[in-house]
């Protein structure tokens, strides 16, 4: 297996222009495809998440085209759900903005569809969604274990109308159920079943939704309101936000080994939750400076601090490993979801966090974490988990290498991660 040694290093400084939001990346080009006009994308994420949206829309014959540096995209929309004659395969690796919104937009279009992905995939629940779509009447069959991918859907037209949902283990499913409601011909109202994780995840949704023509009536993140027979509206131009998760990694590189990091294309009006990680950062010490395009850490020492991250659950995962560096225990809470994403997020790094050397506590849904005196060298399992090996970066801030395996797994959002890495250093 490919490995990365990371040696020592002993400061970060500079600057990183910041690869485009998976989220709303894997959002715009779905509401472009079924948006009445064209869309041009600027600064589209290039990562293996996008690729399987890019590919599925390509088989559902929605013509777009790509830059050679694929991150600028130029869709025409067909104004209204799919419509696709034969029978499909659609292939998904394991990206949950393409799955769980394309479930939801397939079961109303005129399409005979089967969704596959990795082996991972098929352990990450979809039952909540399939359950929802089912009260709107949908044709959904498990291929495999119940409540999981792989799927058929024979897609029909939906009329939409009452629906519960439950919110409970990710709003990936909400959002899809969200974006196809505008388009079914009747009204219909959501309820949320148990309390919503991720909601900020929403807030993305219901804004792109908005910049597309369409509003949602949210009553406290319990109900939402849409009226049917609408249409989506191309806005034309959509410059995608940078990364406020993939951000994480440098701006914590920052507060613990700063000199200082600015990251550019997110700013304080950025619409994605991830970017008050920095106030998680701020509140362990770091200095944190906010423009309208870019936040920018500078180190100071940092103490460990105890907090609710469910509304930040990629970002905070960079809490976990930043926690080395800090003085105290870190206490990172309601983060039960970590387990059913890439990989159980909260076994792995309770597991690696160990193999460095720290005292960790892992609890049903939260990780407390006692950094050791010095670092252990260690070799990093990364379990697919793109952000396992991203997060086990920042361990080489100390005077100890740190080894990841195979550390192009980073390829589901950010294959450049760790050249982009390498130039801060210094
Ligand atoms: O809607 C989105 O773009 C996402 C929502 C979150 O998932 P959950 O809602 O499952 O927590 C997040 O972890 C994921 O990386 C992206
Ligand atoms: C949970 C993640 O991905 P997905 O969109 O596949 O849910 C993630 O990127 O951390």
């Amino acid at each position: 297996m490919k490995t990365l040694t990371l040696n020592p290093i002993s400061k970060m400084n500079g600057e990183v222009h910041l690869p485009g939001s998976k989220s709303i990346s894997n959002r715009v080009l779905l509401l472009a495809a079924l948006a009445e006009g064209t869309t041009h994308i600027t600064n589209l994420l290039d990562s293996d998440d996008i690729k399987h949206m890019l590919n599925a829309l390509t088989a559902l014959g929605i013509s777009y085209t790509l830059s050679v540096c694929r991150t600028k995209c130029q869709v025409q929309g067909i104004g209204g759900l799919f419509n696709h004659p034969h029978a499909l395969t659609m292939f998904l690796g394991n990206a949950g903005t393409a799955m769980r919104p394309l479930t939801a937009a397939l079961a109303a279009s005129n399409v005979d569809v089967t969704l596959t992905g990795e082996p991972r995939m098929y352990e990450r629940p979809i039952g909540h969604l399939v359950d929802a779509l089912n009260q709107w009447q949908a044709d959904i069959r498990y291929l495999g274990n119940a409540d999981f991918p792989p799927l058929q859907i024979k897609g029909k037209a939906l009329s939409g109308g009452k629906m519960q949902i439950d919110g409970s283990i990710s709003s990936q499913f909400l959002t899809a159920v969200l974006m196809v409601a505008p388009l079914l011909d009747g009204d219909s109202e959501i309820d949320i079943i148990g309390e919503l994780v991720s909601k900020p995840y929403i807030d993305i949704t219901l804004a792109l939704m908005q910049r597309f023509g369409v509003s949602v009536q949210n009553h406290d993140y319990k109900r939402f309101s849409i009226r049917g027979k609408q249409v989506y509206r191309s806005p034309g131009q959509w410059l995608v936000e940078g990364d406020a998760s993939s951000a994480s990694y440098f701006l914590a590189a920052a507060a613990i080994k700063g000199g200082s990091i600015k990251v550019t294309g997110i700013g304080k009006h950025a619409v994605q939750g991830d970017i008050h990680f920095a106030d998680a950062l701020e509140a362990m010490g770091a200095k944190v400076e906010w423009g309208d395009d870019y936040i920018m850490v500078t180190r100071n020492e940092l103490n460990g601090i105890d907090r609710d991250y469910n509304a930040i659950p990629d970002a905070a995962m960079t809490i976990a490993t930043t926690a080395l560096f800090a003085k105290g225990p870190t206490v990172i809470r309601n983060v039960y979801n970590w387990r059913v994403k890439e990989t159980d997020r909260l076994a792995a790094m309770a597991t690696e966090l160990r193999k460095v050397g720290a005292e960790v506590e892992e609890g049903h849904d939260y990780i407390k974490v006692t950094p050791p005196a010095t670092l252990k060298h260690a070799s990093i399992a990364t379990y697919n988990d793109h952000r396992m090996a991203m997060c086990f970066s920042l361990v080489a801030l100390s005077d100890t290498a740190v080894t990841i395996e195979d550390p192009d797994c980073t390829a589901k959002t950010f294959p450049n991660y760790f050249s982009l890495f390498s130039q801060l250093a210094g």
